[in-house]
């Protein structure tokens, strides 16, 4: 029985422990309080790495990944997943977003209110220094007050809906979403971050990346009111840390509500010496309820990849499989084959692959070069090529992949065709389509137009269109003990002739080299699919 690794390196729900130890398929392993180091020499055998943000993707976690096929990170946010590292090593990276949303959004609306009424400090006054002095502890209410949302994703909207609720007026910022997610809900759209600087209490949720890093900075929190409130449940690094430390300690930021920092644990840092921010360990995720769906999710997910059955949520696949019509499927397997055919029919180094199409599958060109790519590669890399690291491992190997959506009809209704280029200038230009009988069908080679089914061991052969070329092949085939499966010829106006000979045997070097002795043979090719 064929058994699958899963390691989990960060701690999830007990059900999804139990699903991936309930599969008889998986060996599951439990890695979460292992130090770092062993858990690089356990993820070694893993097929799939369940982690959370506690475990950094990086450089030296792929290195290790020797066998890994997928990571499932259980959670949303994939700031500390290499994710470029990984597609170069053909790792899918899938996450689990949504299902912790509610606790993100509910624990901004926490820290919100802290910042309000200085919960967390009123609370210690009284219960840790048994104080009762309520004229110390006057705050602000959020009704009335002006709510800036930065990012209006899954969690921001929800956020700015709950803040309605306690009549807040809302103004959301989010280049990448249609206004009218804003403005259905009577909240105001803008486009200008400068409205949000001009915010009551302004919170961010927007994933972590080059853009977003330090989008509240020094230049940024002075234009704000005096007595901001600032919200940050989604990552460390979005408020650069010192100039809110700074605004902190000037009194221009009220209170600050923290869930993250950029390193985490943060058990030192100075935001905590701080008597106005109220602050929590990163748990924006932490309820029961959303451990419980991210873990069974993730479990879930995990299972499936390690199996090879679907990469829900994958985000670094070049192909989204949910937006390809079935017609297309069998042209991307067509077009993977006629890759690997054209590489063993040149043997030599790819400089270029072109691939066009024509008719409806034009507009999927872009998918069909991947499938083109990964089998023309397949032959050549002793790596491991697959549909995430195709276009890397092509770039690195110095092969240029070109696409082509032909517009113009041709009698196909779908016609593809595949170019291949060698570093010698040797070329193979393949076209082919598929018929109502689902058959893979080539229509063209170099030109010639022949009709063959795309499979099987074949034989391309070309000639001076002479007489008593094909009674040779037969007899030097025949001579070798080679029994011919099918044989078709196409001939041009220039007098030469391409015959494709389908084969049941394995053909030698010593058969090619007498074919290609042949007189009129000008060069004999062979592929096995
Ligand atoms: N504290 C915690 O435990 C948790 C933190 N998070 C963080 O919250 C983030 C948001 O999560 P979701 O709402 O689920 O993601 P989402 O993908 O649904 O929403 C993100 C939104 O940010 C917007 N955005 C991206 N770049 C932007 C920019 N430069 N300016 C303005 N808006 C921009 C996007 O258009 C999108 O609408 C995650 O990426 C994660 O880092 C998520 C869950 C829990
Ligand atoms: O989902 C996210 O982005 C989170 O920040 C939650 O992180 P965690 O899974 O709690 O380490």
């Amino acid at each position: 029985m064929q058994k699958y690794t899963i390691v989990v390196c960060d701690h999830i729900h007990e059900a999804g422990l139990e699903m991936l130890q309930n599969d008889k398929n998986i060996n599951f392993i439990m890695a979460a309080d292992e130090d770092k180091e062993k858990l690089l020499t356990i993820i070694e055998s893993a097929d799939v790495a369940i982690t959370r943000s506690s475990t950094d993707v990086d450089a030296k976690f792929i290195a290790h990944a020797k066998n890994m096929k997928a990571i499932v990170r259980a959670g949303v946010g994939v700031d500390n997943v290499d994710i470029a590292g990984c597609s170069k090593e053909g790792i899918i990276v899938m996450n689990v977003p949504t299902a912790n949303t509610i606790a993100a959004v509910e624990l901004t609306m926490a820290h919100m209110l802290s910042c309000m009424r200085m919960f967390p400090y009123s609370h210690n006054h009284l219960k840790l220094d048994r104080v009762w002095k309520r004229e110390k502890w006057y705050g602000y209410e959020l009704k009335g007050k002006k709510l800036g949302v930065i990012g209006f994703g899954n969690i921001g909207s929800r956020v700015a809906k709950r803040a309605q609720a306690f009549e807040m007026d809302i103004i959301a910022y989010d280049p990448y979403i249609n206004p009218s997610k804003v403005t259905d809900l009577d909240m105001v759209y803008t486009k200008n971050f400068e409205d949000i600087l001009s915010c009551d209490i302004i919170t961010i949720h927007t994933p972590k990346n080059k853009e977003t890093v330090n989008m509240i900075d020094v230049a940024e929190i002075a234009k704000m009111k005096d007595g901001v409130v600032l919200i940050n449940c989604a990552r460390g690094g979005l408020y650069n840390e010192e100039a809110l430390y700074a605004g902190l300690t000037s009194g221009k930021i009220r209170f600050a509500g923290i869930d993250v920092f950029m390193k985490e644990p943060a058990t030192n840092h100075p935001l905590l010496d701080l008597d106005n921010v109220t602050v929590s360990p990163h748990l924006g995720a932490n309820t029961y309820e959303s451990q419980y769906n991210i873990g069974v999710q993730a479990a879930e997910n995990a299972i499936a990849a390690a199996k090879g059955i679907s990469y829900a949520h994958a985000m670094n696949l070049p192909i989204d499989e949910s937006k390809i019509p079935p017609f297309v499927k069998p042209f991307l397997e067509m077009g993977q084959t006629i890759g690997f055919l054209e590489t063993q029919l040149n043997q030599s180094q790819i400089v270029t692959i072109k691939v066009s199409g024509q008719g409806e599958i034009a507009k999927y060109v872009d998918s069909l070069a991947t499938f083109v790519a990964v089998g023309a590669m397949s032959q050549i890399s002793d790596n491991t090529i697959n549909y995430v690291n195709a276009d890397f491992v092509a770039k690195e190997k110095g092969i240029k992949i070109e696409t082509e959506a032909l517009l113009d009809s041709t009698v196909y209704k779908n016609l593809i065709t595949i170019k291949l280029t060698t570093a010698e200038g040797g070329t193979t230009t393949i076209s082919a389509t598929i018929f109502d009988d689902n058959v893979f069908r080539i229509v063209s080679i170099d030109g010639f137009d022949i009709e063959v089914a795309l499979k099987g061991d074949m034989i391309i052969l070309k000639n001076q269109d002479v007489p008593g070329v094909i009674g040779n092949i037969g007899s030097t085939l025949a001579k070798h003990n080679v029994n011919i499966a099918d044989f078709s010829l196409a001939r041009n106006d220039k007098k030469q002739a391409l015959a494709v000979i389908l084969v049941d045997n394995v053909i030698s070097d010593d058969t090619l080299e007498e074919l290609l002795r042949i007189d009129a043979c000008s060069s004999v090719q062979y592929a096995r699919l």
